[in-house]
């Protein structure tokens, strides 16, 4: 993706807001094997509440039921047990999907059609009139970064790209809902960067996205809130940055904080009996370095030394 990341023009919603989007009740999934035995409890009475606006990240180890829930959201399974609900109706009930837009952990997409004829064709599975198919499959390609590459077979695409033409196929009937399974799985730190911004983005514009992700810093960045699954079971449910707060320590951060000023600090935490854990600098992220390194390279091309 370039950093021209100009997203399609839709209307400006506000952030999240009370609507309740998806709505699983008592939602169960036993699979059954080939004599209609109970096989797999894969999910067991998961209760959420997701909101118009939210990202919400679905989070668990292999085979924890995250796709699975997707599936059932998506009304491609049928519930054992329970209820799914979106945007109000039973999530099996077919008229929902013009308003979802998904994008499968593997890549489904006819290997012989180049980006702009893969566009075409969901577009038109959608009944969008010529002109504006065209001018959506332009400003799709545009925004995932594929410009340069909009003619060639998809047969031909590395990991990264087939992500990106996932991704602007979920968002061709410029959806309410977006389900994302591991989007910026393949990506690099840069296309896993602009996949990120370009999720906020569009929960910015109203949308309301339901990622699962196996890489826990991608899933802090974004989600709002967060499920975490273990075998089918619900174990923890809430804000990112409430879940994250050590709630008995608090941080503090100065600039240019003097020997002397240090010992003062010291000295007055101890008076006050507190126990002073770590003094310590901030570090960056690894991505945040990477990141910088990369946009200073391309500023400023040829040699750079290392550590400077
Ligand atoms: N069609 C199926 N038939 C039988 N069992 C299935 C089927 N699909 C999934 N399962 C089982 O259901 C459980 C949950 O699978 P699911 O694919 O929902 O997990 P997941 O959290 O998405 O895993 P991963 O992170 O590996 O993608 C697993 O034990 C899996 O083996």
């Amino acid at each position: 993706m370039t950093a021209a990341t100009t997203l399609p023009a839709s209307p400006v919603r506000p952030a999240t807001t009370d609507e309740v989007v998806i709505e699983t009740r008592t939602l169960t999934k036993v699979y059954k094997d080939f004599w209609g035995r109970a096989k797999v409890r894969a999910l067991n009475a998961l209760d959420l509440e997701i909101r118009r606006g939210e990202i919400f990240g679905l989070l668990g180890p292999n085979g924890s039921g995250k796709s699975t829930t997707i599936k059932l959201v998506l009304g491609l399974l049928f519930p054992t047990n329970g209820r799914a609900l979106v945007f109000g109706k039973e999530a099996t009930e077919v008229t929902k999907n013009e308003r979802i837009g998904y994008l499968p952990e593997e890549s489904y997409l006819y290997k012989f059609l180049n980006a702009e004829e893969t566009l075409d064709f969901y577009g038109r599975l959608f009944n969008m009139p010529s002109q504006v198919r065209k001018d959506r499959i332009n400003e799709l390609i545009n925004m995932v970064g594929l410009n340069w590459a909009r003619r060639r077979q998809l047969r031909e695409y590395s990991k990264g790209m087939t992500r990106r033409i996932g991704l602007a196929q979920a968002l061709i009937n410029d959806p309410e809902l977006l389900l994302l399974d591991e989007p910026t799985s393949g990506l690099d730190p840069i296309g896993t960067r602009e996949m990120k911004d370009l999720i906020l983005k569009l929960r910015d514009q109203g949308k309301t996205i339901v990622m699962s992700s196996h890489l826990l810093p991608d899933v802090q960045d974004v989600c709002d809130r967060i499920a975490i699954l273990h075998q089918g079971e619900l174990k923890e449910l809430g804000r990112v940055d409430e879940l994250l707060t050590v709630q008995d320590v608090m941080q503090l951060r100065a600039r240019n904080v003097t020997p002397e000023c240090e010992a003062e600090l010291r000295a007055v935490l101890a008076r006050h009996n507190t126990e002073l854990l770590a003094v310590e600098r901030p570090t960056l992220s690894l991505e945040e370095l990477f990141l910088n390194i990369v946009r200073e390279s391309e500023a400023r091309p040829g040699k750079r030394a290392p550590n400077s």
